[in-house]
């Protein structure tokens, strides 16, 4: 008997999901291009499980039961397509490949009908949870055909985390489903993590509070409605103190965020579908600005800001309410990309089955997708998640809060483009009537572009360059 599932690519993620799926009594064939990492698991690890080490694709492959289940955890790109060219020749008709990277959809969509067209199946299959998660649980999210996922169903459920019994794993459609989902997974964890970033700023810079201190009132706001591991992971990160300096690690640590395109791809492709996902958008933008240090170190030097100004009473409480108002909507914003992608690429993804298998295993794993559960439980078709009862009013209560954090951030000239741009959303959503009335006014009137009217069905144009009359542009 030969391994059940192999592993290729053993950085990180691909060793310790190998390990992970080993400690589970799956017996698994590892490899890598370099040599090394296969020789540092074996001599590491070797005794968690049963692994077949292999030195060439050829070994590896021919170590494997059929049919071969094969794990790919290369970086994305490139490397997916050249390890896969690598391997198809050594499968037979209905080998599957899994592909746990961070592959873009599109890429996989390609490679899925290719793949098809040989034989083979091709399961592009999110998987979040970083390094730890792989180990002891990831979050799995394979898209591909039903007959690829039955036979990898019982091993991809068996490792991922498990929540009150239920496993962080489920098939989530056809071709490039699982790396879209896990793309908008980046997006929101994007979103959430500048939400986090903005109020840290503000209590640092508006309520004069020092790391540590902040990290005491993260670990606060971790018992409460905000509980989640990333509130879990700032109060960590807070109060650590850098061995070298004495001072807070985050105090020292450059203040450029770097990405590796999940969360452009996510807003690139909500404005391909025309969702607004501002928070999310904000989230990438913030990054790429904050990259341009010596532009901002010049400006800081010529361009003025408020001169004084102090946080009001109650400021860190507002803060909190403010942060859970405005991811709430990043969170709303997100499961609607997601509904419009699965309606434009006929994929009948499940957002009920997303908040239930990100609640463990992944980065945005918290105590709210359980809110996000239950109100797709109440109404499956819901379109925003701020049409539910319990976010509507959830919201409702944080307003003041969150105005009131907007308004200081304005006041005191502390950038909070993801919270401004969140409330900015929720008063444009609950408007009835908005002004692009006046846009397609403008439009018609430089473009012809025409309007439709508001007390009667038709297309409209006015001659604004002869007598204004409207005419019918039916
Ligand atoms: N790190 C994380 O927290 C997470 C990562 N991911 C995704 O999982 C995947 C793996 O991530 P990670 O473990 O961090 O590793 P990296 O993304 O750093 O990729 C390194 C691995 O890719 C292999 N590789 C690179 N180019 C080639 C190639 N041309 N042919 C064959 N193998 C190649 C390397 O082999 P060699 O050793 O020979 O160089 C090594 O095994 C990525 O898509 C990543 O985005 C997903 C969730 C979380
Ligand atoms: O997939 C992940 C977690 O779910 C990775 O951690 C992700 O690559 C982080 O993205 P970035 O480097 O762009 O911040």
């Amino acid at each position: 008997m030969g391994s059940q599932i192999g592993v290729t690519g053993l950085a990180v993620m691909g060793q310790n999901l190998a390990r992970n799926i080993a400690r589970h009594g799956f017996p698994v064939a590892v490899h890598n291009r370099s040599e090394s990492r296969t020789k540092h698991l074996i001599e590491r690890y070797g005794d968690e499980g049963d692994f077949t080490p292999a030195t060439s694709l050829e070994d590896f492959v021919a170590s494997l039961d059929r049919p071969r289940r094969i794990v790919i955890m290369v970086k994305a790109g490139g490397p997916v397509d050249a390890v896969i060219d690598e391997l198809v020749p050594l499968l037979d008709k209905g080998d599957i490949l899994i592909d746990g990277g961070n592959s873009h959809f599109e890429d996989t969509r390609r490679r899925e009908k290719a793949l098809a067209e040989r034989g083979l199946h091709f399961l592009g299959t999110g998987v979040s949870g970083g390094e730890e998660g792989a180990l002891n649980g990831p979050s799995i999210m394979p898209g591909g055909p039903d007959d690829a996922y039955a036979p990898v169903a019982e091993i991809l459920t068996t490792i991922a985390a498990q929540v009150d019994g239920t496993p962080c794993a489920a098939h989530i459609g056809p071709d490039g489903a699982g790396h879209y989902v896990k793309m908008a997974h980046n997006g929101i964890e994007y979103a959430d993590m500048q939400l986090i970033a903005e109020a840290y700023d503000l209590l640092t810079s508006a309520a004069g509070l020092s790391a540590p201190e902040i990290g005491q009132i993260f670990r606060q706001w971790n018992e409460g409605d905000l509980e989640s591991f990333l509130i879990e992971t700032t109060a960590t990160v807070l109060g650590h103190t850098d061995a070298a300096t004495g001072r807070p690690l985050v105090d020292v640590i450059l203040d450029e965020a770097e990405q590796k395109g999940t969360g452009r791809w996510t807003a690139q492709s909500a404005l391909e579908l025309g969702v607004p996902v501002t928070a999310i958008t904000e989230a990438v933008y913030a990054r790429a600005l904050s990259a341009r240090k010596d532009q901002r170190t010049r400006a800081s030097a010529i361009l003025p800001g408020p001169s004084g100004g102090s946080a009001p009473d109650g400021f860190v409480d507002a803060v909190r309410d403010a942060l859970y108002a405005s991811k709430v909507v990043a969170y709303a914003q997100g499961f609607e990309q997601m509904r419009a992608a699965s309606d434009e690429y006929d994929w009948n993804v499940d957002p009920g089955t997303l908040a239930t298998i990100w609640r463990g295993g992944c980065i945005i794993r918290a105590r709210f997708l359980d809110r996000i559960k239950e109100a797709y439980e109440r109404s499956p078709e819901l379109p925003n998640l701020l049409l539910d009862d319990y976010f509507r009013d959830a919201v409702a209560n944080a307003q003041d809060a969150w105005r009131k954090v907007v308004h200081t951030a304005v006041d005191l000239g502390v950038p909070t483009p993801a919270f401004s741009a969140s409330l900015a959303y929720y008063d444009g959503f609950r408007r009835e009537r908005g002004p692009a009335s006046l846009i397609q006014g403008l439009r018609d009137f430089f473009g012809a572009h025409t309007y439709r009217r508001v007390d009667r069905e038709g297309v409209f144009h006015t001659l604004w360059s002869e007598d204004r009359r409207e005419v019918s542009a039916d």
